[in-house]
């Protein structure tokens, strides 16, 4: 699903309203349905009293829609008018005086003291900004925002949190508990920074014209579901472990073997037939133990990984999980990459490494993937002023060295010299120790099955994802570890191809 600029989403809007030849006013009355539907489905309840502001532009206009639909139903609904300008647009006037005559209890705001005790209200919900927000919020709607983040209360914001700048940093908006927003994805409600303005997001589809989407030229991108399960490759009948890939995983150091059992289990299980581990003496025995179904080449170091050599031919390579800073290791992982002709994913201390010597990342064959927290990232790339130069930043060293940028975290970017892909699937529960070293092991295996990178990275953190998704239910969060990842990978599968 492409994300759109608060232009192009102007522009789709006046598209669909022209190529299937509706009011504007209709296209509000979609918007305000599906909020409407999504809301009664979480507040039931009808005795739940509801508090709107609404500015006076479109999103103003929803809110207006919204609570003649609530008042009809029997919701208690008091609607404020944030009359940050007198000029209203033609819709929110239209919904103001239809509000009026179905004597919905509406007041227009001005100053301060006029604003109602937000605290009385179960819900508040957020109309007064959309999309077409231009510049700092000031004046009344500043007061109004300001009152509604010190109550407390819980605040749904229609369509983006009211202040919320799509295109550049915002410092002062609504703070909403939940954001529900029309059908396009906004790259602003999904960056971490932002995230203390939008709560929860949920995008609700309003019918808009889905040609005039696919016309607009845009270079990032929401993964979907839809789109993953048309990735995933079919099984072979007559497969056998010699002809589905070998993954070799380099890594590991004294006390930090665990890391390459954890990739290597994972990328077993995400489906390539063999799988290799690579580590130094002391974590033999620690992988053959754990995991038998890997097979382990023991490096000349004892503690750490001192020579990168083998024999074998695999089909993709994860190195640098748990493998350390030793400067034996780094010149062993500088001898790999000048050597190196497998498609590669570098990860944790690989990519270290790679900090501290930029000149080796020119060894790098194009398309290789780096899996970042944004840790490793800041020392990769330089540091960032807000979440927009982070993504510009790596976007640039992407394009610079060609190369696949997985930016880990919640909504994990991964960033080619092209495109960036947002991942959609995860939860706070892979916030944890192996998170990382497990999807090393869920992309060298797509690599080494055959995807080509930029499937295997947007496949893999989809997958890895998604076992956070589903496992909410029966594993509280705090208590999901990788192993639950790793165990989950096969359900991931399931339901992915369910709907092919
Ligand atoms: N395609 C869709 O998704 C649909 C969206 N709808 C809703 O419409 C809004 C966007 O409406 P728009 O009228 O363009 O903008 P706003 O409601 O955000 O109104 C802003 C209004 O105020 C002016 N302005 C901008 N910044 C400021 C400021 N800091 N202070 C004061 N005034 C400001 C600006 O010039 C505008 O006039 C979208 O979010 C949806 O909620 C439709 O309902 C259906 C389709
Ligand atoms: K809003």
């Amino acid at each position: 699903m492409k994300i759109l600029t608060s232009q192009q989403i102007r522009y789709v809007d006046a598209e669909t309203i022209k190529r299937e030849a509706i009011s504007s006013l209709e296209l509000m009355k979609r918007a305000s349905t599906a909020f409407y539907n999504w809301f009664i489905e979480k507040y039931s309840n009808k005795s739940t009293s509801v508090l709107i502001f609404s500015g006076v532009g479109n999103n103003g206009g929803d809110g207006l829609f919204i609570a003649r639909l609530l008042h009809k139903s029997g919701y208690s609904v008091k609607v404020c008018i944030v009359e940050y300008k007198n000029q209203y647009s033609e819709d929110c006037a239209h919904n103001f005086r239809r509000a009026k005559a179905e004597n919905i209890s509406i007041i227009k705001i001005y100053n301060e003291d006029q604003i109602p005790d937000i605290c009385k209200y179960d819900v508040v919900i957020d109309g007064i900004f959309g999309t077409g927000l231009s510049r700092d919020v000031t004046g009344i709607a500043e007061s109004v925002i300001g009152k509604i983040n010190e109550s407390g209360a819980k605040v749904i914001s229609i369509d983006v949190p009211s202040g919320l700048f799509l295109e550049r940093k915002t410092t002062f908006a609504v703070k909403a508990t939940e954001t529900v927003t029309f059908q396009i994805p906004k790259l602003a409600l999904f960056l971490p920074e932002n995230n203390l303005f939008t709560g929860n997001v949920t995008i609700i589809d309003i019918g808009l014209n889905e040609q005039a989407i696919s016309e607009s030229d845009s270079n990032i991108y929401f993964t979907e579901k839809s789109e993953i399960s048309k990735l995933i490759k079919p099984l072979n009948l007559f497969a056998h472990k010699g002809t589905v890939g070998h993954a070799l995983i380099v890594g590991g150091s004294l006390g930090k073997c665990g890391s390459v059992c954890l990739a290597s289990r994972a990328a077993l299980k995400t489906g390539c037939g063999l799988v290799t581990a690579y580590m130094p003496k002391c974590g033999v025995q620690v992988i053959q133990i754990n995991f038998p179904e890997a097979m382990a080449i023991e490096d000349r170091g004892e503690r750490y990984i001192s020579n990168i050599d083998f024999e074998i031919k695999p089909d993709a390579i994860g190195i640098g999980v748990g493998m350390g800073q030793n400067e034996e290791t780094k010149k062993a992982l500088h001898d790999f990459l000048i050597n190196n002709k497998v498609p590669l994913v570098i990860d944790a201390d690989g990519i270290n490494i790679l900090s501290s010597n930029h000149n080796w990342i020119e060894l790098l064959k194009p398309d290789t993937i780096l899996t970042p927290h944004p840790g490793e990232l800041s020392r990769l790339v330089g540091g960032w002023s807000d979440d927009y130069d982070k993504i510009q930043k790596t976007r640039l060293f992407a394009q610079k060295y060609n190369l696949i940028i997985v930016v880990k975290g919640a909504y994990t970017l991964i960033i080619d010299s092209e495109n960036i892909y947002m991942n959609s699937t995860g939860t706070p529960a892979l916030a944890t120790a192996g998170s990382g070293d497990v999807l090393t092991g869920i992309i060298t295996s797509l690599l080494a099955q055959g995807y080509n990178p930029i499937d295997s990275a947007k496949v893999g953190v989809y997958i890895h994802g998604m076992t956070a998704d589903f496992t909410t239910k029966s594993i509280n969060p705090r208590s999901f570890v990788a192993s639950d990842i790793i165990e989950n990978i096969g359900n991931a599968y399931n339901n992915l191809e369910k709907i092919r």
